[in-house]
């Protein structure tokens, strides 16, 4: 784990993400049967757990790209289950980063970024246009503003992705299994854009197959199974002996 980067104290940063007895159903099949969690203002939190364990369907009810069949999801002091709740502004305030990248091929990089922005009528064009040129170049794309997604490398794709979802200025940003669909080489170069949002104190939740990344960002690792959360706690206890021995075989299914 990297020790240098300053950690909010669980006990001391306002929560920021506050998730109560969730449920959700896709029709007879219960896939989350009741989650409790909270995550703390600048806090990255990993997501582990075996397939169909209810992961991306947590990480979608965080932003309400899923209704929530029962309970209730706050961000800040903003409860998203509350039906007058303006989705479009909840959206804005949490980005988010897909494994398929979700770019749209007929437009370039800048265009893919500055979309939403001006469209929202967040910036003009010309501001927008400058925050994606910034963005870039924090990512390390700053020649490709012109470029087309499709002359791109899946980890070059997956950088113009998160400098799209940054470009809404997001309060917290969620990642689901951003790096699965990369060949191995381009894996280290998005999870190094994720390390430096986790240094600069960005509110993070990432469901990711990458343990050796978990345990190196995460402040705090929550496994997921069966539409529960089994276990969380600091990445050393999770992944380090001594483990329970339920925590042992489910490690078993993900490891
Ligand atoms: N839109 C949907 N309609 C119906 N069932 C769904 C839908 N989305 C997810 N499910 C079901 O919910 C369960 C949990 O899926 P989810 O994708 O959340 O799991 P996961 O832990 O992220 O899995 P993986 O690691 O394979 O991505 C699965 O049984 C899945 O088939």
């Amino acid at each position: 784990m990297n020790d240098t980067r300053p950690r909010p104290e669980a006990e001391s940063a306002a929560p920021k993400i506050v998730v109560e007895d969730l449920h959700k159903h896709f029709g007879d099949n219960e896939v989350l049967k009741g989650i409790d969690a909270t995550v703390a203002e600048g806090e990255v939190v990993c997501v582990i757990g075996p397939s169909g364990s209810g992961k991306s369907t947590f990480l979608r009810c965080l932003n309400r790209l899923e209704d929530l069949t029962s309970g209730r999801v706050l961000i800040g002091d903003d409860d998203l289950s509350d039906a007058s709740v303006d989705i479009d502004e909840v959206r804005r305030r949490i980005g988010m980063v897909f494994q398929h990248f979700n770019l749209f091929p007929h437009l370039s990089v800048e265009e893919n970024i500055t979309l939403a922005p001006v469209e929202l009528g967040l910036a003009t064009k010309q501001e927008a246009r400058a925050t994606a040129q910034r963005l870039l170049e924090r990512v390390g794309l700053g020649d490709k503003a012109q470029a087309r997604p499709r002359s791109l490398s899946g980890g070059q794709k997956q950088r113009v992705a998160i400098a799209r979802a940054l470009a809404m200025s997001p309060e917290v940003m969620l990642f689901d299994e951003a790096t699965s669909a990369l060949d191995p080489e381009m894996v280290g170069e998005v999870l190094q854009v994720i390390r430096d949002l986790a240094d600069e104190g960005m509110t993070m939740v990432l469901v990711t197959h990458e343990m050796g990344f978990a345990r190196e960002v995460a402040d705090r690792v929550m496994f997921m199974a069966d539409g529960r959360i089994m276990e969380q706690d600091v990445p050393e206890r999770i992944f380090d002996a001594p483990q329970t021995p339920r925590l042992q075989e489910f490690l078993s299914k993900v490891l």
